[in-house]
């Protein structure tokens, strides 16, 4: 299928949030990633988010490289192309954006976009996230203004964090702390500042102790009912019922139960990183071990080609992360919901 429009996008949104279900939206860097995860989607019969981090966009434009913009937009393009003969639907996003990254990053892709939009022609990208976690949240919300102006003009949705999501991010690791949880105060401010779609669409990252990352048992306490007693109590104050579209961050390592809790309580999309980065390896190592005499010239021999082609062991790991996304999609309720 051809990437959402906005228009479809949205609908798939509205669909989630009416049918109480989310959208896995998959980290990727490569052209394997984005296969596997296309794999998975098709496979679950879900529609899903593709989405980039700062980093992955600079990988995408090739790892000596690192042009954020180009790398954005090659992804983009590249996803355009391929997901054409996949039969589902994909939106594509841009992850985390910190402040120091605005002008270099999401800036120059919405104003990109908004000419596209001018043209009669479809934004490269679906959404954006403006992270202003690691600035006052006053500050996070008058920039996140001026962002959903931008998201705006280009026909696309912003998204924001409110909080903070914990572990590690753009590789800097934060505390585990009470900022991982988000107050209602908080959840009613964003209203207030940005209101309730009027001034163009966003979704929210309200954060109920998650992190980037996966950790032994214990470290991490996820309270994903603090976004029910969120919802119901700003909800209460702008006359709105479950006025947030949410977004649940870190979603690798956490439970089933806690993921199903958060979807009941109004999240959307729910972001997998780790968890896929590792089911893409496992099959690799898995490979390396198993035909080590083939991938490696031991001894004076030759190895093997059929063993040592990066498509052989890549298959397998492509059918590695497929299966998390797979899971993912179940775990989220997304499964054969696909338009
Ligand atoms: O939130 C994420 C990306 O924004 C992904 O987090 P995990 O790596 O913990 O799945
Ligand atoms: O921010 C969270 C994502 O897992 C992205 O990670 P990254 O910055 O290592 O690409
Ligand atoms: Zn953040
Ligand atoms: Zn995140």
């Amino acid at each position: 299928m051809p990437i959402a429009t906005p228009e479809v996008y949205n609908e798939m949104l509205d669909r989630a949030k009416a049918g109480k279900f989310a959208y896995p939206a998959i980290n990727v860097t490569s052209s394997q990633t984005l296969t596997a995860a296309l794999q998975g989607f098709e496979e679950a019969e879900s529609d899903g988010i593709l989405q980039v981090s700062v980093g992955g966009a600079e990988y995408w434009s090739g790892s000596t490289k690192k042009d954020r913009v180009a790398g954005s937009l090659a992804f983009a393009a590249y996803a355009r192309e391929v997901a054409k003969n996949y039969n589902v639907t994909v939106a594509l996003h841009t992850d985390h954006c910190a402040k120091q990254n605005i002008d270099s990053w999401i800036r120059p892709l919405m104003e990109l976009s908004a000419e596209e939009v001018k043209a009669g022609r479809d934004p490269f990208f679906q959404s954006h996230m403006w992270d202003g976690s690691a600035v006052p949240l006053e500050e996070n919300l008058e920039i996140a203004k001026e962002m959903l102006a931008l998201t705006k003009a280009s026909n696309t949705i912003l998204e924001v964090e409110i909080g903070v999501v914990g572990g590690e991010e753009d590789g800097v690791v934060g505390e585990i702390n009470e900022k991982l949880y988000t107050t209602a105060e908080d959840g009613l401010k964003t209203v207030e500042a940005l209101g309730l779609g009027e001034n163009g669409r966003y979704i929210t990252a309200l954060t109920f102790g998650n992190v980037h990352g996966v950790y032994k048992p214990g470290h991490v306490k996820l309270r994903p009912e603090i976004l029910g007693d969120i919802q119901k109590e700003v909800g209460e104050k702008v006359g709105k019922d479950m006025p947030f579209d949410l977004v649940m961050h870190g979603g690798s390592g956490s439970s089933a139960e806690e993921i199903a809790t958060a979807v009941r309580n109004g999240v959307i999309k729910m972001n997998v990183d780790t968890d896929t980065q590792y089911a893409f390896t496992r099959p690799v190592v898995d490979w390396m071990l198993k035909n080590y005499e083939g991938v490696l010239k031991v001894d004076g021999e030759v190895g093997n080609k059929k063993q040592y082609d990066p498509r052989a062991w890549g298959k397998a790991a492509e059918a590695g992360m497929a299966a998390r996304v797979v899971e993912a999609c179940e775990r989220l309720g997304s499964a054969g919901t696909k338009m």
